[in-house]
């Protein structure tokens, strides 16, 4: 029976890269996981096994740490270009290729002054990621963050929801609201002609808009929560035309003290960690394109 190739991709997945950058006696650290996955002329090598024109994925590993070791990790985003523009241009038979990165928070450990900056704690579970695609004409620049785990512990309310004949949940008019925000962005960004913009700072204030949204919405739904997220991140600049977040109910119960005699005044509560709630959503600038793929897990 004949059979068609499909889409198809390859390279080293998930390159574990530690790059010191040292001032002095002060250090910086960037600390990523790299993925390459590159796509082209691959007929030959799945029909007849001739990899003549396969680029080993060994050599996309090597690749990482030249790179990183030459040009330095400016940021995830200006890293996972120079790696994508590289496979494209410098391969005749690559014609697109996709870089993610996670990068890993270090905060520093003051060191009572002795002027030396080189110890380092992990911050949180939280991840900045990114994702550059690149065919050789345009660009697509998604970022993001996984796990950023944040809690209201008032201003959020849920009721006014369908009842039918399984509905047992009673109406909520001053719960904990929680979650650990999934978020990824698409920059307007797709033209090398188009400047560079100063990636650290998009990310950062795309983070901030997120928890100052969080922080500033009195709720009547995750749901309601995650929209006004999107939208601040979306009206804060021109740079982000669509946004999609993955955000976890993490339920948080009250928890029925009157067995003890004791009254429950929204102060003790169980924290359940499964099952949850899944609000999952996109909000795009009007007129924009939605390109992040509904599965978050998949970017
Ligand atoms: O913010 C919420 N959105 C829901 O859709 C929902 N469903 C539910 O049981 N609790 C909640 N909370």
């Amino acid at each position: 029976m004949p059979t068609i190739l499909g889409q198809n991709q390859y390279g080293k997945a998930e390159n574990r890269l530690v790059r010191i950058t040292r001032d002095g006696t002060t250090h910086h650290i960037k600390d990523l996981n790299v993925s390459i996955a590159l796509s082209g002329d691959m007929d030959d090598v799945h029909h007849c096994g001739s990899n003549a024109h396969v680029l080993p994925t060994d050599t996309t590993k090597n690749t990482v740490y030249a790179f990183a070791k030459e040009h330095g990790v400016a940021s995830a985003e200006q890293f996972g270009i120079h790696l994508a523009r590289h496979f494209v241009t410098s391969q005749e038979t690559i014609h697109r290729a996709r870089v993610r990165i996670e990068e890993y928070a270090w905060e520093r450990i003051p060191r009572g002054g002795d002027g030396r900056e080189h110890s380092f704690v992990r911050s949180g579970r939280e991840r900045r990621v990114c994702e550059i695609t690149y065919d050789g004409g345009r660009w697509q620049v998604i970022a993001g963050l996984t796990d950023l785990t944040v809690l209201n512990s008032t201003d959020s309310e849920f009721w006014g929801y369908v009842k039918d004949r399984y509905t047992t949940l009673k109406e909520a008019y001053d719960r904990i609201l929680a979650t650990d925000v999934s978020a990824r962005w698409r920059y307007r960004w797709s033209a090398d002609a188009a400047p560079m913009p100063d990636w650290d700072a998009a990310y950062a204030r795309a983070r901030a808009e997120i928890l100052a949204a969080f922080a500033g919405t009195y709720s009547l739904s995750l749901q309601q929560t995650l929209h006004r997220m999107g939208t601040a991140v979306i009206e804060s600049g021109d740079l982000v035309d669509e946004i999609r977040f993955s955000l976890p109910n993490n339920h948080h119960f009250l928890v029925d003290l009157e067995p003890f005699g004791l009254k429950n005044d929204n102060e003790v509560y169980f924290a359940a960690d499964r099952p949850y709630g899944l609000i999952e959503a996109t909000v795009l600038r009007e007129g924009a394109e939605a390109l992040i793929p509904v599965d978050l897990t998949l970017v």
